[in-house]
């Protein structure tokens, strides 16, 4: 018999895609997503609702949804999966890029594999930096600033946090943050998290004017989305030690080779998108089509 067809247009770990394969012919081919009964995808598109090229689908497994693509499926009868779990595994690799920023860990791997702990202390250029008693800035506390927030409050630090729509303040105090202007956040987080959203009022929201508030040698790191940083101002901001190292896993132009003023410097780790990428993540996204297979 042959297999029901799964459209999937995401990238998956290598054993998630086994189990799919395992009951599902997979295909990425829009031209094949009418004959599909399953379908994977970051964000379900508008122009598929009520389309005949969605008429046989039963099961849709997505990170994002409009309220209005949930309507439509919720009319069609077409199971809905929002893989909820990709906040957390946001979170974790926004704090794994903290963690490599503070510490060297890039640097000093490569040193070591280079040959260059040879005679030669390299505790004096790989030193890093605590997170105890230093001060982080949460901009965006929505699905993921939230769960960072969760992750570090055994850190021992001052979390300070801005949304333009403050938490109530009994959520801020289970969450041990506090809230504080952009402006306040800036002159005092060591460390700076990005998680806003993309869009009119974000874009370039981290511009010049903030840079020149910034802590001078803060930490900064954006797993949300470049655009909401001035390019050109940030690579002033490290090129004049505003900023002191950086996490970056959204770049201004992704899928690309990267300019040298970014790949060439050590005090920045680099991840190409990845924040959403584990194994885990990824199984809750599969699990949904295959309970309905
Ligand atoms: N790196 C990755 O793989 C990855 C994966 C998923 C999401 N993301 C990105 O992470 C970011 C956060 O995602 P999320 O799911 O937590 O979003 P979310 O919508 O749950 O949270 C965003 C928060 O920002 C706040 N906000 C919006 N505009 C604001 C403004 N002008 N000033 C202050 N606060 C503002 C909102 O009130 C909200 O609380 C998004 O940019 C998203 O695209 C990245
Ligand atoms: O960052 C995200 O929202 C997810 O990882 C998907 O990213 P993409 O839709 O930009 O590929």
């Amino acid at each position: 018999m042959p297999k029901p067809i799964c459209y999937a247009e995401v990238s998956l770990h290598p054993l998630a895609w086994e189990q799919l394969k395992a009951h599902y012919e997979i295909t990425s081919d829009d031209s094949r997503l009418p004959e599909a009964s399953a379908a994977l995808v970051y964000s379900v598109p508008d122009h598929w609702a009520f389309s005949e090229s969605t008429s046989r689908l039963k099961a849709v497994a997505c990170h994002s949804c409009s309220s209005s693509a949930a309507a439509w499926m919720k009319e069609q009868g077409i199971a809905l999966t929002l893989a909820h779990s990709l906040w957390r595994t946001v979170a974790e690799h926004t704090l794994a890029l903290m963690m490599a920023a503070a510490r060297n860990i890039v640097p000093a791997d490569r040193a070591v594999r280079n040959g260059e702990w040879s005679g030669q202390d390299l505790k004096i250029p790989y030193s890093g930096w605590d997170f105890q008693q230093k001060t982080i800035g949460i901009w965006g506390m929505g699905k993921i600033g939230i769960e960072l927030a969760g992750l570090i409050s055994g850190f021992g630090m001052n979390r300070l946090y801005n949304d333009c729509r403050r938490l109530p303040a009994e959520q801020e105090q289970r969450l041990g943050i506090a809230y504080a202007s952009v402006e306040d956040m800036l002159a005092q987080a060591d460390y700076f998290c990005i998680l806003l959203p993309l869009n009119e009022q974000t874009r370039g929201a981290l511009g010049k004017e903030q840079f020149a508030r910034m802590k001078k040698g803060c930490i900064l790191i954006n797993t949300a989305r470049a655009g909401i940083i001035e390019e050109q101002a940030f690579q002033e901001a490290l090129e004049n030690g505003t900023i002191g190292a950086a996490g970056l896993d959204v770049f201004w132009r992704e899928n690309d080779v990267q300019p040298a003023y970014l790949a060439e410097r050590t005090n920045v780790v680099l991840t190409p998108h990845l924040g959403g990428s584990t194994y885990e993540c990824d199984m809750v996204l599969a699990n949904a089509v295959l309970e309905r297979k």
